[in-house]
């Protein structure tokens, strides 16, 4: 068996997405994703994901001439090849990443953003070598399905008038009943049994009452509600009060670890984060201070599936949980998420998915959900085929853009809508 890459292929494409609201703005009608493949001398493909937007192909590009003649098997060599690879230092000169969603900016957390991706593809490459899944490659599997939560999002029920942009059938979402409306039909389209809400968007008291109409809806079941850390230290105590006999989780209230630690020292509610702690450097702070319950890994940022594993067994051994974070996600990345999920022992929260609001994909087949679980594939590598034709059509529509959707900026397509809209400063609330 000859496992040394001979080839690697980078397909940026531009997805379709739908208005999904968030603090920062409304989602842009497409975005970018990049296609990682792999290829061995016996040719064998494997496929990975990653961000797409033009700071990580930029790091992608020459981190892919690097790989060939090394073997997929050397994992651990990525993160040597991602040091060799140069970021420009205007790409962290603001130090946050799409304003603040995905936490700190740092020359090593946009190379591991890229080693994610070429990690996930020679998993493939090498599960298909050896005829084993990647779950396996990664000590086994402990469960033979993952629970994914309803990501509710307030929505409008179209692109501002003239964006081009596909159609999606959910409707609108801006109040109370849009979002227990979304709920249930989550839950009759793919059987999902907790639900989060991207908060943030409306005044506390609006998100509050929506929170309400859920837990009045679906008595029992487990609630989150994050807005991306747009409420003050006061206001974030507040909605805990007001919701703390409803919430599983309130995820990142207030921005940075310094201040989530103030709200969890005076509220019982557990809080989740993805935003302040989003690097292995970041760990020591907020768990000292007992600022995060649960850290929401998301692994491409994190460096990968091996580093998701990492990062699970410090929050062990700090009883911190685990669980996991996603953005516009697609197929390949789920089943990522998926297996690395399945081997992680103590994974007591559904993961978050944005799966269900992506109406397109790069594979032959979607991933499904059952009961609001992803089964976990036996089948050789990540387990899911490549879709040549669709990988084509979406990265034309990449190619066909002008460069204004090749970032993804929820700014820029609110002011689509409201010329006067500039990016919240925070505390919002
Ligand atoms: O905080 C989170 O969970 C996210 O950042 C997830 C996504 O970025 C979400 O907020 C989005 O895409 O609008
Ligand atoms: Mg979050």
């Amino acid at each position: 068996m000859n496992l040394t890459i001979t080839d690697v292929t980078l397909t940026p494409i531009l997805v379709a997405d739908p208005p999904l609201l968030n603090t920062q703005g409304v989602h842009q009608p497409y975005t970018p994703r990049l296609i990682v493949e792999v290829e061995t001398a016996d040719g064998v493909t494997g496929v990975g994901e990653t961000y797409g937007d033009a700071k990580y192909l930029e790091l992608a590009r020459p981190f892919a001439e690097r790989l060939k003649g090394r073997q997929v098997s050397d994992l651990n060599g990525l993160f040597t090849v991602a040091d060799q690879v140069a970021v420009d230092a205007s790409r962290v000169e603001n130090a946050v990443d799409v304003g603040g969603l995905r936490g700190v900016q740092t020359a090593d957390k946009l190379r591991l953003s890229v080693v994610s991706g070429f990690e996930v593809a020679c998993l493939d490459a090498l599960g298909k070598a050896l005829g084993l899944p990647v779950h396996t490659l990664l000590g086994g599997k402990v469960r033979d399905a993952v629970e994914y939560s309803a990501y509710l999002f307030y929505k409008w029920a179209h692109h501002p008038q003239g964006v081009p942009a596909e159609k999606d059938d959910w409707g609108a979402a801006v109040d109370p009943a849009g979002v227990v409306e979304q709920a249930r039909r989550f839950t009759e389209r793919y059987g999902f049994t907790s639900f989060k809400l991207k908060g943030g968007v409306f005044p506390p008291a609006e998100e509050i009452a929506a929170v309400r109409a859920l837990a009045e809806a679906f008595p029992g079941h487990p609630l989150r509600l994050d807005p991306n850390g747009a409420w003050s230290v006061e206001t974030s105590v507040e909605v805990a009060r007001e919701l703390g006999d409803v919430l599983e989780y309130l995820e990142d209230p207030a921005l940075g670890t310094p201040a989530m630690a103030e709200v969890a020292a005076r509220t019982g509610v557990p809080l989740a984060t993805n935003m302040c702690v989003t690097t292995f450097a970041e760990i020591r702070e907020a768990f000292t201070k007992g600022a995060v319950q649960v850290v929401l890994s998301d692994h491409h940022y994190w460096g990968g599936l091996r580093n998701t594993q990492q990062l699970a067994a410090v929050c062990r051994t700090f009883g911190v949980g685990v669980s996991m974070h996603s953005n516009t996600h697609l197929g390949i990345s789920l089943a990522a998420m998926t297996h690395v999920a399945a081997t992680v022992p103590d994974l007591h929260h559904a993961c978050d998915s944005h799966y269900p609001w992506q109406s397109e994909d790069v594979l032959t087949e979607r991933l499904t959900f059952e009961g609001g679980k992803v089964a976990v594939s036996d089948a050789p590598g990540l387990g899911v085929e490549l879709d040549r034709e669709r990988l084509a059509v979406l990265h034309r529509r990449w190619l066909d853009d002008d460069g204004t959707l090749r970032d993804r900026d929820d700014a820029a397509a609110m002011r689509i809508a409201d010329p006067a809209w500039v990016t919240p400063s925070m505390p919002r609330w």
